[in-house]
């Protein structure tokens, strides 16, 4: 299994340009199932998590013609057989979930494997079910699949018991050919949400609301290919800047936009970071030492649950005391334990996680735990005395492009280990 070896105490500087986000590749190119026509995609990360999607889709029969250097994918999804997604691909990627929601609205039935429970918390799918259900679809769960059937969706009224970014996803792409209106109230204003309806519409589906926490579809018989480019990764862009904040670097990020990212902005700046956002660039130069700053996540435009370990780690060498709460997922402070092998110093009481930040950490062995999780600990590595060595990284594999790469051309010093 590869390891990730860093060698602690550059301060990071130079341009890195940010890739497609993960989070909306993953439904973008689910939608392409609900058309015959072809959908190109671009600026599509090279990421593990999009390979296992596509090698689901191609199960399905969908024609898959990827380009990954250029980072272009073009799907057809005329030729779709079978609508199954197996467990052995399912279990790796819970996103796989979302070709439910198209293959129930195109072909009138799913078999669909229950992703199962994760690192971070149970992340049932239930939402997502009972949305189908209120549209008319009979599903039933059984022998670990989810099995949906109806001869078409109908519009309905729906409204989730808390907000599901996926759940919101699969919900609007189903309701694209449902029989008249589906209105999905408490809906996710997450940017993905607004990526994937930007594109539904480009494909011929009537949407409005998306962004806000009220989404409208009215139902269309069918939709046509388009080509659309995915949105940068608000992620990755929040996760490079932690690592320049943290190692007292300056640097700069091309191909991305600081509108996503509001909530994270805010707390660099909070922790004395200078932050200059131009068109798609975004530069950041750090304080010779940060002040700790707390966070509390919540779905967009909050701050997302996505970069409370990257900030968990910042905080671990600022200056003073940071309160970190976490609201969505209920086992995401797997990180903690792995900082404290490094010498930080968090108490962890329920959902919240007290960080006092230390003059320094001290490089040594610890794993990785899920993908934001070994996100925090590469940061950790950079800014510890010695050298870190990181067990588990298929789990960064599955959502940072080239990341040994875009570090050392940032002047880390960081080599992967076979
Ligand atoms: C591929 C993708 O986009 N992943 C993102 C998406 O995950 P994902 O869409 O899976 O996360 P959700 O927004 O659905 O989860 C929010 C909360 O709702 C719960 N829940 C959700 C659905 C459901 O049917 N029942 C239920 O109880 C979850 O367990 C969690 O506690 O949003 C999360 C929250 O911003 C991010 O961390 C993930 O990176
Ligand atoms: C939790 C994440 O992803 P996923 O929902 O695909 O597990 C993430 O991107 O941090």
């Amino acid at each position: 299994m590869d390891k990730l070896l860093i060698e602690g105490g550059v301060r990071l500087s130079g341009e890195v340009a940010v890739s497609g986000a993960k989070n909306a590749a993953l439904p973008l190119l689910c939608a392409a199932l609900l058309t015959r026509e072809a959908v190109t995609f671009t600026n599509v990360p090279q990421l593990n998590d999009i390979g296992t999607l596509l090698k689901i889709l191609a199960g399905m029969g969908v024609k898959v013609d990827r380009d990954a250097a250029a980072g272009t994918v073009t799907l057809d999804a005329s030729t779709l057989g079978e609508p199954v997604a197996p467990y052995e691909l399912v279990k790796t990627m819970r996103a796989s979930i979302l070709v439910l929601g198209p293959l129930v609205a195109r072909c009138g039935e799913a078999r669909v494997s229950l992703p199962g429970g994760c690192a971070i918390g149970a992340r049932p799918v239930d939402q997502h079910i009972k949305g189908l259900q209120a549209m008319g679809a009979e599903v039933r769960v059984e022998h670990g699949y989810v099995h949906a059937q109806v001869p078409r969706l109908k519009g309905a009224r729906l409204f989730t018991d808390m907000v599901t970014v996926t759940g919101t996803e699969n919900l609007m792409m189903a309701a694209c050919l449902a029989d008249g209106e589906t209105v999905i109230e408490n809906a996710a204003r997450e940017p993905e949400v607004v990526d994937l309806a930007n594109c539904l519409v480009a494909m011929g589906a009537r949407i409005t609301g998306a962004g806000t926490d009220v989404i409208r579809i009215r139902g269309v018989e069918r939709l046509s290919g388009t080509t659309h480019r995915i949105m940068p990764d608000r992620i990755e862009t929040g996760t490079y800047l932690c690592a320049a904040a943290a190692s007292g670097g300056e640097i700069r990020l091309t191909n991305t936009s600081s509108c996503y990212l509001d909530a994270v902005i805010d707390k660099l700046m909070d922790a004395g970071c200078e932050i200059v956002a131009e068109r798609d660039t975004i530069r950041l130069k750090a304080p010779a030492r940060l002040t700790a700053v707390s966070v509390r996540t919540s779905p967009y435009p909050a701050f997302p649950t996505d970069m409370q370990a990257q900030f968990m780690a910042i905080n671990c060498v600022a200056e003073g005391t940071a309160v970190i709460r976490e609201t969505i997922f209920e086992n995401r402070f797997m990180h903690a334990v792995e900082l404290q092998r490094l010498g930080a110093d968090i108490r962890i009481d329920g959902n919240t996680a007290v960080v006092q930040g230390v003059a320094g950490l001290q490089g040594a062995t610890v794993m990785a735990t899920d993908l934001r999780a070994s996100a925090s600990l590469v940061i950790a590595g950079l800014v510890a005395e010695g050298e870190t060595v990181i067990e588990r990284i298929y789990h960064l594999d599955r959502g940072y492009e080239r990341l040994e790469d875009k570090l050392a051309a940032l002047g880390a010093r960081v080599r992967r280990l076979a």
